[in-house]
Order: structure tokens, then C-alpha cells, then sequence
């Protein structure tokens, strides 16, 4: 694996599921890191992705450094050719550069804008620290993709399943901000890379981009698709059609107990952090019924396996 910008970029899903499975129950010895520096580079907030991530490259035995550039660093410049006298102080090609004579990975987070689709879909931020830095580059969530999380949701859903080709609805849920699409889309192409049958659920209006959803079943009816599902995947995200809109507010969508019924009991699913009784109900995330813990606990191996691919192959 030369970097994880998107679930392209893995060789094997089964082999990395295995991996990462076999990292969870052995204690790792760190040999592989050792010398190494992964340095991550936060333009948004996170709590899971920096701290799973940096315990994970640590079980390698690399060392760590991060920065909230947003925050703490130069303003950047992404565009060639900039005549850079406004307030951006820095370009991506100095900046990349620097930062692989530091690090042998680096990680980035990067939100879209979630106002100019086009600008959005081309993945600046990612693909120009793909192009100017010398080292492997890993998305921590950027404007389209979410690959760490959904690499854990395949292992969650590989561990817990009790069938071989599990019922999987990603459902919709309000929100009071627009969200990006990232986390259902990366959700959406690892499920597709499964055996599971698949289907989305999300009110009119909140269809994912076609491209990415491609022959999934999508439905506006909630209630239809959540009959004798597995596991639900819940999932606030903005509008693709009239971009980055928030076109719903009320709580119509909200998942509650009475929604998941009392026989078939699915195991709920969430990529953290949920906001209670909006996204999902107290009863439900307090349930024995909610993974949300255990597959916020798979991130550090999902990327352990991820860091030891790239690690491996330098
Ligand atoms: N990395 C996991 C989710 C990150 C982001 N959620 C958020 O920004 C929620 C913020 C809030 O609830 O205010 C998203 O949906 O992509
Ligand atoms: N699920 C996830 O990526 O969480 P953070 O935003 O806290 O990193």
C-alpha cells in the first residue's frame, strides 16, 4: 500500500479485515515503527481518529506528532501558480515538502466546505500532500471519504455478524449543522466490497452522490427498509443534490426503539460523536443493541493494519 486516500488504495479488504482482527488480540511487538515518525495534521476537530490513530502508530512503536493547523499553523496556499499576497503565508509545496523531512507517514484531516461541490470533490487538500509530499499519505477524513472509519465498520460488522450475508441499512438521521458526506459515503463503498445486502434509507432530497451509491438499493421509506435489518448504520449527512443544504430539521428520522422493533433486535451502528436525541435515541445508544463503543475501540486496530501496510511496503 502506497497511502489510504480511499478504499482504492487497499490490495485486499478480506486480508486487511484479517489483520486488523489479529492485531486485536495479539499484543503487538513494536519493532516495525521503531524510528519512525507519523506526523498528523488536523484542520478539524477530532477526538477518535487523532487518538486511535496515535495509540495505533505507538503499538508500532513509532513516535507521534500532531499539529492543529488550522490553529497553530501558516495559513495555506493550494492554488499553482498563487501570486501570494494576501493572507495565506505558506504553500502546500514548501509546507509538504518540510513536513516529509520530519515524518515518514502523514495523516490529514481535512472537512469539505460543503458549498462548492466541484471544488470539494477534488479532494485539494488530500491530493496536493499526495502530490508534494515524499512520503505516504493517509486520509483522516477529508471532503468525500472517511476510509479509517469505514474500514472499522467492516470489522465491527465482520466480528459481530451471526449470518453470512447480514441485512446493513444506512439510515438518514436530522441534524442541526449540514455534515459532510464523507462517513456514508466511505460507509457505502466498503459495504459494497462485502457480502451484505445493503440499503439506504434517507428522506427526499438527501440521495448520496450516484456515483458512489451506483446500483444500491435507495429508498424514502424508513420504516420499510428497516424491517428484519442486521445492523443500522445511522448517519447524519447534508443534501448532495442542493449542496451541502440542511433541507430537514425535524425529528421524523430521529432512531428510536419502536423504530427497530422487538423481535429481530439489529446491532446499531455509529461513527461517534452522535448527538442524543436527535441522531439517536438515549434508549437505543443505551441498549445492549448499540455497537457505537466497540467500534469506536476498532479504530486503533483499523489503523494499525493500515499503518503496517504502509510501513511495510517502504
Ligand atoms: N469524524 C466523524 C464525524 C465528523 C463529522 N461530524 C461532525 O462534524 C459533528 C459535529 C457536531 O455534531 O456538531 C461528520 O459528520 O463527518
Ligand atoms: N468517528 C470519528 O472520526 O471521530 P472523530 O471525529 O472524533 O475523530
Amino acid at each position: 500500500m502506497k497511502n489510504y486516500i480511499t478504499l482504492s488504495d487497499i490490495e485486499s479488504l478480506d486480508e486487511l479485515i484479517n489483520e486488523a482482527l489479529q492485531l486485536k488480540k495479539e499484543n503487538s511487538v513494536p519493532t516495525l515503527g521503531k524510528g519512525k515518525t507519523l506526523g498528523m495534521l488536523f484542520f478539524n476537530p477530532s477526538l477518535r481518529t487523532r487518538l486511535s490513530t496515535e495509540k495505533a502508530a505507538k503499538l508500532l512503536g513509532m513516535e507521534v506528532i500532531s499539529m492543529n493547523v488550522d490553529k497553530d499553523g501558516w495559513a495555506l496556499e493550494f492554488e499553482d501558480g498563487a501570486v501570494m499576497d494576501s493572507n495565506k503565508a505558506e504553500h502546500i509545496k514548501e509546507a509538504a515538502a518540510v513536513l516529509s523531512q520530519y515524518c515518514d507517514i502523514i495523516a490529514v484531516r481535512a472537512f469539505p466546505g460543503l458549498e462548492d461541490k466541484e471544488k470539494d470533490e477534488a479532494e485539494t487538500v488530500l491530493n496536493s500532500f499526495k502530490k508534494y509530499a515524499s512520503v505516504p499519505v493517509i486520509n483522516l477524513e477529508s471532503a468525500t471519504g472517511h476510509p479509517l472509519q469505514a474500514l472499522t465498520d467492516a470489522i465491527t460488522i465482520t466480528e459481530t455478524k451471526d449470518k453470512d450475508r447480514p441485512k446493513v441499512v444506512l439510515t438518514w438521521a436530522p441534524h442541526p449543522k449540514a455534515l459532510p458526506q464523507s462517513v456514508p459515503n466511505s460507509f457505502v463503498e466498503v459495504m459494497q466490497k462485502m457480502n451484505v445486502d445493503l440499503v439506504i434509507a434517507n428522506p427526499v432530497g438527501y440521495d448520496l452522490n450516484p456515483e458512489i451509491t451506483k446500483k444500491t438499493a435507495v429508498t424514502h421509506n424508513q420504516a420499510e427498509a428497516l424491517k428484519d435489518a442486521d445492523f443500522v448504520y445511522v448517519k447524519s449527512w447534508s443534501s448532495y443534490e442542493q449542496y451541502g443544504k440542511v433541507l430537514k430539521t425535524d425529528r421524523e428520522w430521529t432512531l428510536t426503539k419502536d423504530k427497530l422493533g422487538n423481535s429481530n433486535s439489529p446491532k446499531v451502528m455509529h461513527c461517534l460523536p452522535v448527538r442524543r436525541n436527535v441522531v439517536i435515541a438515549d434508549e437505543v445508544l443505551d441498549s445492549q443493541d448499540s455497537l457505537v463503543i466497540q467500534q469506536a475501540g476498532n479504530r486503533t486496530y483499523a489503523a494499525q493494519a493500515v499503518l503496517k501496510r504502509l510501513l511495510e511496503s517502504k
